[in-house]
């Protein structure tokens, strides 16, 4: 038997013993639940609320380890002496640094004994008597198995990965972090099988989900996801540096550290959907559910989804702050629109009493001097409508005592304030408005252009009406960037008081511990309803604020999205990262004094990614000629590997550019060159005005492809990458280069590129001018 079976069928025993021991706890967990019923009936209050804990504890516990993890096991570090022989709570020796006498000279040689050996996995489990089996991927023991390298190893003389599906062990990949060391373990010399874990899982063909990267976190990665959860924690890197695996990961991280802190909920904030569904798995797979919800950024608002783009020239001017101040004359404008018969009549002391148009207005503009939200200053205009009649009517005149004056006010208000005709008035001159109501308001081009003189040029304000056309009372037509002036607009119109409604048992407060005296039955039936999909809504639903909020490609936000986000995290930390080489916003300066009103004056910490481990040199070589191009003197990520092959290029003649279907033929060439080369995913990536043709290309060619606009391609990853013509993507828009870079960085493996005339590509090796060095 050879060195790595032997080691394959070592590891096997020890995910055996796993196993067998997780099967005990499932069934301890099962006892747990079932008996939950009679042990309710006996013993203090007290006992019973912590036995309740006990039995949720081992009911989530039970559903986690039902879900068969793909890969329980994942790692195993071996190590040397620590300086103490201190053990944490999860059972393994806490040093980093390795005993004095660690490391022997023996014959000349430097020789040391294999002291302890920790199992890392996606939970931590006990064996009977404590020793630690699995140690959690979270936990600080496990911290060298990410962080060890061979400047700085510690104690960690091999650092292991392990694969296996199901319950079987696939594979082990050992790097040897003190080579220059002959380790013993139990008596016997540490084998040493492959050559890196990290190396094996890049080359892997990529599906159309995310996966988790904890079996090879590298040290760099670490430093951010168990860093201090202080306020601002910023990190920046190129494409492919893992932001966005490394910001999820530390969403799990952090609810491992203090459950209770972030029971608050955790929203990771992504641009697109396709971005959501992309990663959303991740998370589950790292056993962390219901306490983060993930939401791109036109799904952000309850009720309301996005569901078109915005050509770039409108999506300017809706991110604009200057947006804030349209939309706050827009909902005190708004209100005016209300139809009504433009005065007041009502019967008082037997005669009738009329406010006329001139008096209304008046009013109204009383009202509106107010800085309240417009919704909640209607008690206000009932108040100085009332006051007006009552002055109207002759009553202070009656009343020369002050005393009975004011009682007889309040009867006043009380008899006509209850009027139909004074309420109908009311609800007709005060409409209470709806942002989606204001948003339509919007639509027409005299109105708006009132609404944003000298804010606004009449260019801005015809493209931004015909826009908001578009959008229906119900909702349909929003865009990503009309959600957020949605919620802009929410919060200057604010919500009336309604009846209170009883309150619905949120799953997310269970974990909390707020509700520590509803009894567990009680939970599981609200578990019970959530599966049956009706909290679907609970798990998603709108939290004032969450305790924690992570933005993943934060240079794409616009002024608004950040006033959005900011509003949600007044009470958060943050963890924001982004790349603003990538950044498809044009106004950055604009966008950072927001994004710095977001955060707050807080203090922040920054942490920088420099390895590019999606793209091979080859492809990373031609991106950054973009770069260069994009942002002279930017500094792309370090790639970590090479395939051995160049990007390659094809040329469409013009008449295929013209033709009404585009460059359909050659584009379906290249893809199904593309699909021979590589086993998983193809990524077509055109000007977003060409999107629909592309999804036309590659109609029927197999769900191994995909194609996009290329604003949607943020944050995406495939084996292979077609892009469409350069010089359109870059043409798109001001900070169209940028979002060229994006699309050229989404590849694994290969790289093609289609040029059309415009391009200008070289007549020999069809490279576009823009991609030439
Ligand atoms: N330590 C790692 N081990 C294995 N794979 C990794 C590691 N770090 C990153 N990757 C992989 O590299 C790819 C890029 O990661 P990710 O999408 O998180 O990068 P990003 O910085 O967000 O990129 P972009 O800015 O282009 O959106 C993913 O396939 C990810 O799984």
């Amino acid at each position: 038997m050879d060195v790595r079976e032997r080691e394959i069928r070592e590891e096997q025993r020890h995910l055996d013993r796993v196993y067998r021991r997780l099967e005990e706890k499932i069934h301890e967990a099962e006892f747990l639940v079932d008996d939950a019923a009679q042990r309710f009936r006996v013993g203090t209050p007290g006992a019973l609320a912590e036995r309740d804990a006990q039995v949720y504890q081992a009911g989530r516990h039970l559903h986690r380890l039902n879900r068969e993890f793909e890969d329980f096991l994942f790692g195993r570090i071996d190590l040397l002496a620590g300086k103490d022989g201190e053990r944490g709570p999860d059972g393994a020796h806490t040093s980093v640094e390795p005993a004095d006498d660690a490391v022997r000279e023996e014959n000349g040689e430097r020789t040391a004994r294999i002291a302890e050996t920790l199992h890392i996995g996606r939970l931590g489990v006990l064996d009977a008597d404590y020793v630690p089996l699995v140690i959690d991927w979270r936990a600080p023991a496990a911290a060298p198995f990410y962080r060890a390298t061979p400047v700085e190893p510690g104690r960690v003389v091999r650092r292991r990965v392990i694969r296996s599906r199901g319950r079987r062990v696939l594979s082990v990949e050992d790097d040897l972090l003190r080579p220059e060391l002959r380790a013993l373990l139990d008596g016997d010399e540490l084998p040493v099988v492959g050559d890196g874990a990290l190396m094996a899982s890049l080359g892997r063909a990529r599906g159309h989900a995310m996966h988790d990267i904890v079996a090879s976190i590298q040290a760099e990665q670490d430093r951010v996801i168990r860093a201090p959860a202080v306020s601002v924690t910023e990190v920046t890197g190129g494409p492919g540096t893992g932001k966005t695996a490394v910001a999820l990961h530390r969403a799990a991280y952090l609810l491992y550290q203090d459950r209770r802190r972030y029971a608050g909920g955790i929203l990771v904030v992504s641009p697109t959907p396709l971005l959501v569904s992309y990663t959303e798995g991740v998370l589950p797979s790292l056993g962390e559910e219901g306490q983060v919800v993930i939401r791109a950024l036109g799904s952000l608002v309850e009720g309301v989804t996005a569901d078109s783009y915005d050509p770039q020239p409108v999506a300017r001017i809706k991110g604009s702050a200057r947006m804030a101040r349209v939309l706050h004359r827009a909902a005190r404008g708004a209100v005016q629109l209300g139809e009504h018969p433009g005065r007041l009549r009502v019967v008082a002391f037997g005669a009738r009493v009329e406010l006329d148009a001139e008096e209304l207005k008046g009013i109204r503009d009383a009202v509106l001097g107010g800085t309240a939200p417009v919704n909640l200053l209607r008690p206000r205009a009932r108040r100085l409508l009332l006051d007006a009649l009552w002055r109207k009517s002759g009553g202070p005149r009656r009343f020369p005592d002050p005393e009975l004056a004011a009682e007889a006010r309040e009867a006043f208000g009380e008899d006509v304030g209850t009027e139909p005709a004074f309420l109908d008035f009311l609800h007709a001159w005060w409409p209470e408005l709806t942002p989606l109501g204001v948003l339509t308001a919007m639509s027409d081009p005299d109105r708006l252009s009132r609404w944003s003189r000298r804010v606004l040029r009449p260019g801005e304000v015809r493209l931004l009406a015909r826009s908001l056309r578009r959008v229906r009372p119900d909702g349909g037509g929003l865009s990503a960037h009309d959600v957020a002036l949605l919620d802009e607009l929410r919060t200057l119109l604010g919500t009336p008081a309604r009846p209170a409604r009883p309150r619905e048992a949120d799953p997310l407060d269970q974990l909390t511990g707020l509700e520590e005296v509803t009894t567990y039955a009680e939970r599981m039936a609200a578990a019970r309803r959530e599966r049956n999909g009706e909290a679907g809504r609970a798990a998603g639903r709108e939290r004032a604020g969450y305790a924690h909020i992570i933005v993943d490609e934060a240079q794409d936000l616009t002024p608004m999205q950040w006033r959005m986000l900011g509003r949600r995290g007044r009470q958060a930390t943050w963890t924001v990262v982004g790349d603003p080489a990538q950044s498809s916003w044009t106004e950055p300066e604009e966008a950072a004094a927001e994004r710095a009103a977001a955060l707050g004056s807080r203090p922040r910490r920054s942490f920088e990614l420099t390895v590019n481990y999606r793209n091979p040199a080859e492809i990373a070589e031609v991106a950054s000629r973009v770069l260069a191009r994009a942002m002279p003197g930017a500094r792309p990520p370090r790639a970590v590997r090479a395939t051995g092959t160049r990007p390659a290029f094809a040329a469409a003649a013009r008449a295929a550019a013209g033709r009404a279907g585009g460059p359909a033929e050659e584009a379906r060439a290249a893809v199904r060159a593309l699909l021979e080369e590589v086993e998983g995913t193809v990524g077509v990536v055109a000007a977003m005005h060409r999107r629909e043709q592309a999804r036309g290309w590659v109609a029927g060619l197999g769900d191994r492809v995909v194609a996009l606009g290329s604003l949607e391609a943020k944050g995406l990853e495939y084996d292979a990458t077609l892009v469409v013509s350069p010089a359109e993507i870059a043409r798109e828009s001001p900070a169209g280069l940028r979002t060229l870079y994006v699309a050229l960085t989404r590849a694994t493996q290969r790289l093609m590129v289609l040029s059309l005339p415009d391009d200008e590509p070289d007549p020999s090796g069809a490279v576009p001018a823009l991609l030439r060095p």
